[in-house]
């Protein structure tokens, strides 16, 4: 069977075995999701058969670390990572395949987003001779060639070029996964970066990011600790809320920007805090900076939410659900929201991203896109398709 007869094939599937990639802000690892999918558009049906982060090796994270989200960097390493970044998930993803004793010819695809190195929308360089812009690296083709699955890649440059700014996608899956919920419903994940998908009942869905969820605390632990994170806030339920730092963390036109919207590392950074903690004239101990910063994720995801219907359904996922302090901010700012946990839904909170991915290739190898009857989410197939000969 040639290359496109077998894509053909998979396109009339019934079911597709599909694994899913992420590796987000946090360079934590990459999330590996096997999801089975039976029919697609409003009819998408998945069964998440295998989860698994594998931590990346700390001088492969290092020298991601180099490039991400920087304004200048070594364009040399920057081309060696896109194909080393390709050849390393490839090898995680065929190690973790023989740890579940599957065999790489059952998947029908692999669905990579890549390593976001730089997220620069219009609302970021507002520079009216540029577009929406972004740049996911780890190539394809590499992943392809290497697990002998096809692999759809590069899924955010499709949504640019039909009008929107790439990011979040997470609203695809949330409304194919959860528009069917018979009340106001809200998505939230709460990654380095927050987002919500709002599924009202009787108005038009959005999606959009909020500002930052783990990423400052992540970046400020790492500076001042040593550590990667805080875990289970240890550091910040040490620390009280500064008020004056946190309103001038607060202060950025990002905020006050129209949804959707779109940000990243780029705007949320360690120049981004230290510029606000300058701003207080003060001398801020280090658990008050990370108490604020727990606040200043819980008063932004709050904000957005607080003219909506009080009473709606937050289904809440992403590695800030283990924060024990986020999340009981995030409770007592938002008191009538009925929080629910995404696994009563059978998908693992941490491997929400990893199953989307999944998701919008499977949309894509079924060959059409859903309505999602809104301006403002296109009605796309996403991914580039990369095949192994
Ligand atoms: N036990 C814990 N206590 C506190 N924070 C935690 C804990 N476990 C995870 N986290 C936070 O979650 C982060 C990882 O979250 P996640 O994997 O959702 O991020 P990501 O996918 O890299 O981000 P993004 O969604 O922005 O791409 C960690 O870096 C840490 O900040
Ligand atoms: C450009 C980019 O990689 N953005 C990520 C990041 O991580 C969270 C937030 O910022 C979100 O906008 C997005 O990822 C998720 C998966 C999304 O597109 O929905």
């Amino acid at each position: 069977m040639n290359n496109i007869q077998k894509l053909y094939q998979i396109a009339q599937k019934q079911e597709r075995l599909i694994i899913g990639l992420m590796s987000g802000t946090s360079l934590d690892g990459l999330d590996i999701a096997l999801c089975k999918f039976s029919g697609k558009g409003l009819q998408t049906q998945v069964n998440l058969i295998h989860y698994e982060t594998v931590p990346y090796q700390a001088d492969f994270k290092e020298d991601i670390k180099k490039i991400f989200s920087k304004q200048n960097v070594d364009l040399e390493l920057l081309c060696l990572l896109n194909e080393k970044i390709g050849l390393v998930h490839a090898e995680l993803i065929n190690t973790t395949l023989k740890k579940w004793n599957i065999q790489n010819e059952l998947i029908d695809a692999i669905a990579s987003h890549g390593q976001t190195i730089f997220h620069s929308p219009f609302t970021r360089h507002r520079n009216p001779n540029y577009p929406n812009s972004t740049l996911q690296i780890g190539d394809g083709d590499h992943i392809a060639v290497k697990t002998g699955i096809i692999t759809v890649s590069d899924f955010r440059q499709k949504n640019i070029a039909a009008g929107a700014e790439g990011a979040p996608l997470a609203v695809y899956g949330d409304f194919l996964l959860f528009g069917k919920n018979n009340k106001n419903t809200v998505l939230l994940n709460i990654g380095g970066i927050s987002n919500i998908t709002y599924l009202p009942k009787n108005s038009e869905m959005y999606s959009t990011d909020l500002g930052p969820g783990n990423t400052l605390i992540d970046q400020y632990m790492q500076r001042e600790f040593g550590l990667y994170f805080d875990k289970d806030a240890a550091y910040a339920k040490r620390g009280s809320i500064n008020n004056a730092l946190l309103s001038f963390l607060l202060d950025d036109t990002f905020f006050s920007t129209a949804v959707p919207k779109s940000t990243g590392p780029e705007l949320f950074n360690l120049e981004y805090l230290d510029n606000c903690i300058a701003k207080t004239n003060t001398k801020i101990s280090s658990y008050d900076v990370l108490a604020t910063l727990c606040e200043f994720t819980a008063i932004t995801i709050s904000k957005a939410l607080e003219d909506k219907e009080p009473d709606f359904d937050l289904i809440v996922s992403g590695g800030g659900i283990h924060n024990p302090l986020i999340m009981e901010r995030l409770k007592y700012h938002l008191p009538l929201a009925n929080f629910k946990d995404i696994e009563e839904f059978g998908i693992s909170a941490d491997a929400k991203e990893a199953v989307l991915f999944a998701l919008l290739a499977n949309e894509t190898l079924s060959g059409e896109s859903a309505d999602f009857k809104t301006k403002t989410v296109p009605n796309i197939c996403m991914g580039k398709i990369c095949l192994p000969n």
